[in-house]
């Protein structure tokens, strides 16, 4: 071979690479992000790997795209792995395409990141622009002197002295110290009974008195944790425990100035906490020092909010911007670095139960004694409604951030279908798999109306319906999937309804591939995914994430666009409820709460699942490892029947018309390939 055909050979070979790194973000950017990309050139171009979630700064990306041309706007979402670039001209997005696709640049913290853009119509620039602020939650800027803030940094001794009663902890990653009452991290409560000698500090207590006066506060609080981060450190997300304290919660942020290297103005320290509904939406808030935070209402009771251990801050660059939320102009986002952060945060503590209208995730009014297994079909029914289809409306949009992975045996199935097939996923979830073969006429069908909306904005054909009675004619369908759905049924009775409908859609020859949660979770001597991710920390905390569950196993999630770049740890968080409540068997008829990660004692149980404000998919951080304390975030518990082997066979060898093709187990779970004849 000669040289002019050995560079030729190489060329296509790179070229073919980039080209599939390429198509790859533009999947990614659809089925993630619902961008569509288009082939044809445009005035504005979406930069995978060129965002603030892939800590590159407006700084860095803007010379090298004004290279190409004169740049009209650059959108940098807050967290995300992209950014948007607008051109003046068509002429000159298309170099921008030509030149900077694939090429490399130097993220903010000195790694390499290759950058792939794609045409877009138009950039979502409304779309992500103004977010209110979770409701019941503000900001007031400057409420202290620099002078007062000076002062009560101060005023916090943390030398270790063990006749010192203001209780003070060194947690793993970050430092408390409490007053008025020490809060227990063992069971996120204080001991009503023992108050700290001493209260509040003297400081403390004038400043609250004028907040009162003034308006700022309702309710003199008598508690004080008094927390400090060191760049890096981050407290996880949590709601503050709804019995412990009374609705205001409020926080002063306190921290030095920094210069900004090489400039001459101060900056003011800053950080940026996160707020999350369970639904999955989150507000990053922005704190500067000596400002205070007041959540009341919904943004204390009913979303989380969490530092993310991290050393740089997505914040608004320009300097009229002070607080609060952080996606006021996204043309003006840029990064900045944390300084040691102290916050005083104050609360009330309560002596009645909590009555607050958020049920779902209020430890006073969660129910002392788990549902139990239902003695008919309506009270299966009703234990369903309450235990899987509130929780799945409830977590829908965090359950889908967890979301992305198709297994590779139910794609196997559908890529196998002829093309043309009619195909019905009964249970979709967020769709997940309605676009794995675009030769297939795919619809989807769940009982969660945000699920199904997820799908719908993918642009996938998807309806609200329960997996009982699907709204599709009988016989329709050539092929049918049910994948992690009939395990939550609660009898068998209706675990064969379920399966005698699927078999309804199928015409004649038609297949339908199920899958079910499998009670062994350890086969042929291995250990199924979902056990072997369970890491238990040396302290009590055991590391978890909602993950793994029926249908988050074989693959490997890397939420990349394309590229290794990206792709980052995404933070498990401690399972701070199953405390003393262990797996167990059933020995009532009470249903037992199932440990995550642990072997299966029970057929019918509850899965817990927490909504962590877990960043997801979506936002770049550092390990959250064992963080120092096991705040509680929000836990939802599942129904689940999890299938002893042949159970699902069984089931299907009962139903008419049906013959069983395959029955095998997969990473956790029992499956049948059946058909109808
Ligand atoms: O550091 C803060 O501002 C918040 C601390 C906090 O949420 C807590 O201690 O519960
Ligand atoms: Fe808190
Ligand atoms: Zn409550």
């Amino acid at each position: 071979m000669d040289s002019h055909h050995q560079s030729n050979y190489k060329r296509s070979k790179t070229e073919k690479k980039f080209l599939r790194k390429q198509m790859k973000a533009r999947h990614t950017l659809l089925r993630h992000e619902g961008i569509e990309t288009v082939s044809y050139a445009t005035q504005s171009l979406v930069v995978a790997n060129g965002g603030l979630g892939n800590s590159v700064s407006r700084k860095q990306l803007l010379p090298v795209l004004e290279k190409c041309g004169f740049v009209d706007a650059l959108l940098m979402p807050p967290n995300k792995p992209y950014s948007f670039v607008r051109y003046r001209t068509t002429e000159e997005s298309k170099k921008a395409y030509d030149t900077l696709s694939g090429k490399e640049i130097v993220d903010d913290l000195g790694q390499k990141i290759t950058l792939y853009l794609n045409f877009v119509e138009k950039a979502p620039w409304k779309e992500l622009g103004l977010q209110a602020l979770p409701p019941g939650l503000t900001v007031i800027e400057e409420i202290i002197s620099p002078e007062d803030e000076k002062m009560l940094l101060e005023s916090v001794n943390w030398t270790e002295d063990t006749d010192n009663q203001n209780f003070q902890k060194s947690l793993k990653h970050r430092r408390v110290k409490h007053f008025g009452y020490e809060f227990q991290y063992e069971n996120n409560n204080v001991d009503k009974e023992k108050p700290l000698p001493g209260g509040l500090p003297d400081l403390c207590d004038s400043i609250l008195e004028k907040w009162l006066k003034e308006g700022f506060i309702e309710h003199k609080p008598d508690q004080l944790t008094v927390n400090q981060y060191e760049p890096g450190q981050g407290i996880p997300a949590h709601i503050d425990t709804h019995s412990a304290f009374e609705d205001e919660i409020i926080s002063l942020s306190l921290g030095s100035e920094t210069r900004l290297e090489g400039q001459m103005r101060k900056r003011k320290n800053q950080i940026v906490m996160d707020f999350k509904h369970p639904n999955g939406v989150t507000v990053p808030v922005m704190l500067p020092c000596r400002s205070l935070l007041v959540m009341t209402g919904e943004s204390r009771y009913l979303w989380t909010h969490g530092i993310t251990p991290r050393k740089f801050d997505t914040v608004q660059a320009s300097r009229g911007h002070k607080s609060g939320i952080v996606t006021g102009d996204v043309e003006d986002l840029t990064l900045s670095k944390r300084g040691i952060r102290t916050s005083f945060t104050f609360r009330k503590v309560r002596h009645t139960p909590c009555n607050c209208r958020y049920s779902l995730v209020c430890d006073s009014q969660t129910k002392e004694t788990p549902p139990s297994f239902p003695e008919s079909d309506r009270e299966a029914s009703r234990l369903e409604q309450e235990y899987v289809h509130r929780v799945y409306e409830g977590i829908a949009g965090h359950f889908s951030s967890t979301r992305h992975t198709p297994w590779p045996r139910v794609v196997e199935f559908l890529k196998a279908l002829p093309s043309g097939s009619v195909v019905a996923d009964v249970g979709c979830g967020n769709g997940k798999y309605l676009g794995v073969n675009e030769e297939l006429y795919m619809i989807g069908c769940d009982r969660s109306q945000s699920l199904v909306d997820i799908c719908r904005e993918r642009r996938y054909q998807a309806v609200v319906c329960d997996a009982l009675a699907v709204p599709v004619r009988s016989g329709s369908c050539d092929a049918c999937i049910s994948i992690a759905v009939i395990h939550h049924f609660a009898t068998a009775e209706r675990r064969a309804a379920a399966l005698r409908e699927l078999v309804r859609l199928l015409r004649p020859g038609g297949k339908a591939l199920i899958y079910v949660w499998a009670m062994e979770q350890e086969h042929n001597k291995k250990k199924s995914k979902y056990l072997r991710e369970n890491r238990v920390s040396p302290g009590r905390e055991e590391l978890t994430s909602n993950e793994m569950s029926a249908q988050e196993v074989p693959a490997k999630h890397t939420p990349d666009l394309g590229s290794q770049d990206s792709a980052r740890p995404v933070p498990s968080i401690s399972d701070f409820q199953e405390g003393g409540c262990d797996s167990r068997k059933a020995t009532s008829s009470k249903l037992p709460i199932h440990t995550n990660r642990t072997p299966f004692h029970s057929q019918d149980l509850l899965v817990p699942w927490h909504v962590t404000g877990n960043p997801g998919k979506d936002r770049p951080v550092e390990p959250l490892g064992a963080l120092g304390s096991s705040d509680p975030g929000a836990v939802f518990h599942r129904y689940y029947h999890v299938f002893r082997e042949a159970e699902l066979e069984a089931a299907c060898r009962t139903l008419s018309d049906v013959s069983v093709l395959q029955s095998y187990y997969d990473q956790g779970n029992w499956c049948v390939i059946l058909q109808k004849v």
